[in-house]
C-alpha cells in the first residue's frame, strides 16, 4: 500500500518512516507531489490542522493519507507557543527565531516551573477521506540553553528529567518510543493494517 504523509518537514518525515519501517508500507511524502500547494493550516486546533492536511492531500492524490499537527505546549505560558508553534517567532518559520523568543520569555523562570508538553495529533484519511484521529503527548522541562544537535524543532530545548537528556540528545530509536509522535503512531497502527488488507482485497 501507499501511503502519503502530508508533510514537508523533514524531521517528522525521518522519524514517522523508522516507526512505519516493517509494515511493508510504501511510503511517499508531499516532496513526491510538487503540485500540491501550500496547505493553509489555519484550524485552532492541533486536531483541526491534522484533519486539514489528511483531507486536503488524501483528495488531491486519491492516496491513503497521515497528516501530523504538532507542537510544544509551556505551562507558564499558558500553552503557548501551541498550534503556533511552527510560526511562533513569525511567518517566515524560523526554527531558531522560535526557540529564540521562548528562551527570552522563559527568562527568570525557574527550573521547577518550566514545565511543558509536545502534543501530536495525527490525522490518518483512507481513500475515500474518512478520517481517524490518534494522540500522543509526552511530558518534559523547557531548559535555558540550547543542548545537543539531533532531532528537530525545539528538541534541543526540551528536557527528559528520567534520561536527563534533551530530545534533541537522544537517539532516533529512544525518542520514538517516549516522544508524542510515538505515541500518536501507535494509536492509528491497526487502522493502517486494515486499510492495507482493504486495498490488497481490491485489487484482487
Ligand atoms: O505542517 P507540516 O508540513 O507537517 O510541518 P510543520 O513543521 O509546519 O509542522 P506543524 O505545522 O505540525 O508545526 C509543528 C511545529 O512544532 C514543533 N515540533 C513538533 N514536533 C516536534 C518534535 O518532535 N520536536 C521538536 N519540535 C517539534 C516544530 O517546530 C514544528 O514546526
Ligand atoms: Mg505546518
Amino acid at each position: 500500500m501507499k501511503l502519503v504523509l502530508a508533510t514537508k518537514n523533514e524531521g517528522k518525515i525521518k522519524e514517522m518512516t523508522e516507526l512505519l519501517a516493517g509494515q511493508d508500507i510504501e511510503i511517499l511524502s508531499l516532496a513526491d507531489f510538487p503540485e500540491i500547494e501550500e496547505i493553509v493550516e489555519d484550524g485552532e486546533t492541533f486536531r483541526e490542522n491534522a484533519i486539514i492536511k489528511a483531507t486536503e492531500v488524501c483528495m488531491q492524490t486519491g492516496l491513503p493519507t497521515l497528516a501530523d499537527d504538532s507542537g510544544l505546549e509551556v505551562d507558564c505560558l499558558e500553552g503557548l507557543p501551541g498550534v503556533y508553534s511552527a510560526r511562533f517567532a513569525g511567518e517566515e518559520r524560523d526554527n531558531s527565531a522560535n526557540k529564540k523568543k521562548l528562551l527570552e520569555l522563559l527568562e527568570g523562570v525557574p527550573a521547577e516551573e518550566r514545565t511543558a508538553r509536545f502534543k501530536c495529533i495525527i490525522a490518518v484519511a483512507d481513500t475515500d477521506c474518512f478520517v481517524y484521529i490518534s494522540e500522543g503527548t509526552c511530558e518534559g522541562l523547557i531548559t535555558s540553553e540550547e543542548r545537543g544537535d539531533g532531532g528537530f524543532g525545539y528538541d534541543p530545548l526540551f528536557y527528559l528529567p528520567e534520561y536527563d537528556k534533551t530530545f534533541a540528545e537522544l537517539d532516533l530509536e529512544t525518542k520514538n518510543k517516549i516522544s508524542h509522535r510515538g505515541k500518536a503512531l501507535a494509536g492509528v497502527l491497526d487502522i493502517l493494517s486494515d486499510l492495507k488488507k482493504m486495498m490488497e482485497e481490491e485489487e484482487e
